[in-house]
């Protein structure tokens, strides 16, 4: 059946618009500029399905016009997000300068999900900018968030990817893509960031209201809700971030505007992992002076809550002075919050159950000797769950082999055997990442000769990346060859 505005219902589209009934000054209202010729590339099945679509419905002609922002599909009310961020620590006014929200899909289960086009063209947002995307950074944003949702890393998900048939410009002409982007919400700390400069303290509270109820319904707010709110946001950003740290992975332009209060990672533009432990690893170009590096940052992730914080002071207590204590108060925990998610994280990668004073100091002391010996950040974990010291990657050197002796006794020191120890190292200790070369070789395939061979394997081989099996192929365990150029990630403009 088809309708007046919009595609059949066949595909199982079930949109609701709540973002559209929050107050005006939030978003504009604009339709996705329609594209030439647009060609499904990429299309993610199980996520589909998982959202109550059709896959094969969605993947008609039909479908492939919504992707594209041709064609609206039933019960839409597109929009471009207002928001504001601070990028490298300057405060600017921002939004969705290249993305259009279609709606939020209600799946069978009841969950919320916004389903957003990226690369989708101009809005009043768009500043300098031809509100497009290109397709190497789409499929790089694809492969990545796949991964880590693969990692067992809150991430928003990538439904599809489209080329649209039209030329982007950009150093030379390239490809144009649209990435169709799904989020538990798209609401960042920017979003809180530019109502609580331009709008009212009323739209101020809408916002934390609707934030609180979309993303923390369960959370007991009978007393200071807004309090609640930064503790709920605060929490799950020190899960998220731990577990960046736990895997390696740098996201490279942790801006104000790029955290989202649901805890999902977004904005996949030049994150990276680790290979060689080094934490000072940065691979974003424009990040000179380093301030997103890989050991940063929990503490770029504290200074970003605090700008979240200072949005809610009118909302926390109507004395200034008095809220700002609370907001101190509330902030200073996040260090430690973070660290207890942390360690909790790093003794499961060493097999640990219970907890001793020392273990911090057996971890420090690893680390330590990987970036002395530069070794692998993956392999090195890898090789622990391996049964004996001569599998381990850094066997031979002398402090290390003492380490290895410790740890084995600290293993004794628990109830649990040897073999329960290795299954928790497996589930926490990932055998494959989308290591940098694999990726960019993967992309040039795509992109240069039209070859998603490559892709494909690696997104396979990705998707269980605690399997630790042979058939996963060395070729995905091994390090880049050694290269004098650090690798480089650029802004997925
Ligand atoms: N080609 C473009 N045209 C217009 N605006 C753009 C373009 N590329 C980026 N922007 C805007 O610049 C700002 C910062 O870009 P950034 O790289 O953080 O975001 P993004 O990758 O486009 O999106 P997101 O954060 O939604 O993943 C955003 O407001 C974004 O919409
Ligand atoms: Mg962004």
């Amino acid at each position: 059946m088809k309708h007046e505005n919009g595609t059949s219902t066949e595909a199982g589209w079930n949109l609701d618009n709540s973002y559209a009934r929050l107050p005006k000054a939030f978003f504009t209202s604009i339709k996705p500029a329609p594209v030439h010729s647009p060609k499904l590339i990429v299309f993610n099945e199980s996520l589909a399905s998982s959202l109550g679509f059709d896959a094969q419905a969605l993947k008609s002609e039909e479908g492939v016009e919504v992707f594209a922002g041709n064609q609206l599909p039933e019960g839409s009310h597109p929009l471009a997000q207002a928001y504001a961020g601070h990028q490298f620590g300057h405060f600017t006014m921002l939004g969705d300068g290249r993305a259009i929200l279609l709606g939020e899909q209600i799946t069978p289960e009841g969950d919320r999900f916004d389903i957003q086009l990226k690369g989708s063209g101009r809005t009043p947002y768009s500043r300098g900018g031809d509100g497009r995307a290109t397709l190497g950074p789409m499929l790089r944003e694809h492969i990545i968030s796949e991964a880590m949702h693969a990692l067992g890393i809150a991430t928003t998900r990538s439904l599809a990817v489209v080329i649209t048939g039209e030329g982007v410009l950009r150093e030379t002409e390239l490809p144009g893509a649209i990435l169709t982007r799904v989020a538990s919400s798209h609401i960042r700390v920017g979003t809180f960031q530019y109502v609580a400069k331009w709008g009212s303290e009323e739209e101020l509270r809408s916002l934390a209201d609707y934030t609180l109820q979309r993303h923390f319904p369960d959370a007991d707010t009978s007393g200071n809700p807004y309090l609640v709110l930064l503790q709920e946001v605060m929490k799950r950003q020190a899960v998220l971030i731990a577990k960046w740290q736990l895997v390696g992975f740098i996201h490279g332009v942790m801006n104000t505007d790029n955290m989202a209060l649901c805890g999902e990672t977004i904005d996949y533009g030049p994150c990276a992992f680790m290979d060689t432990y080094d934490p000072e690893t940065v691979f974003s170009s424009i990040d000179r002076q380093g301030r997103y590096a890989y050991s940063n940052q929990p503490y770029i992730a504290a200074w970003n809550l605090a700008r979240l914080a200072e949005t809610l002071l009118p909302l926390l207590d109507n004395d200034k002075e008095e809220a700002i204590k609370i907001a101190e108060k509330e902030l200073s925990n996040f260090t430690e919050l973070y660290r207890c998610n942390w360690i909790n994280g790093m003794r499961a990668k060493l097999g640990i159950f219970n907890e001793e004073q020392q273990d911090e100091d057996l971890i420090e002391e690893l680390f330590t000797m990987m970036q002395k010996y530069r070794a692998d950040f993956t392999n090195t974990f890898r090789a622990l769950t391996f049964d004996t010291l001569e599998d381990t990657s850094l066997h031979g050197y002398d402090d290390f082999d003492q380490w290895y002796k410790r740890w084995q006794e600290r293993l004794e020191r628990q109830q649990e055997t040897k073999e329960t120890s290795r299954e928790l190292m497996q589930k926490s200790n990932p055998a494959v990442i989308p290591r940098n070369h694999r990726v960019e070789e993967a992309l040039d395939a795509a992109v240069e000769k039209g070859d998603y061979s490559l892709m494909e394997r690696l997104l396979e081989v990705l998707s269980k990346p605690f399997a630790h099996s042979p058939e996963q192929g060395a070729d995905y365990f091994a390090q880049p060859s050694q290269s004098k150029q650090p690798y480089r990630t650029f802004c997925g403009t």
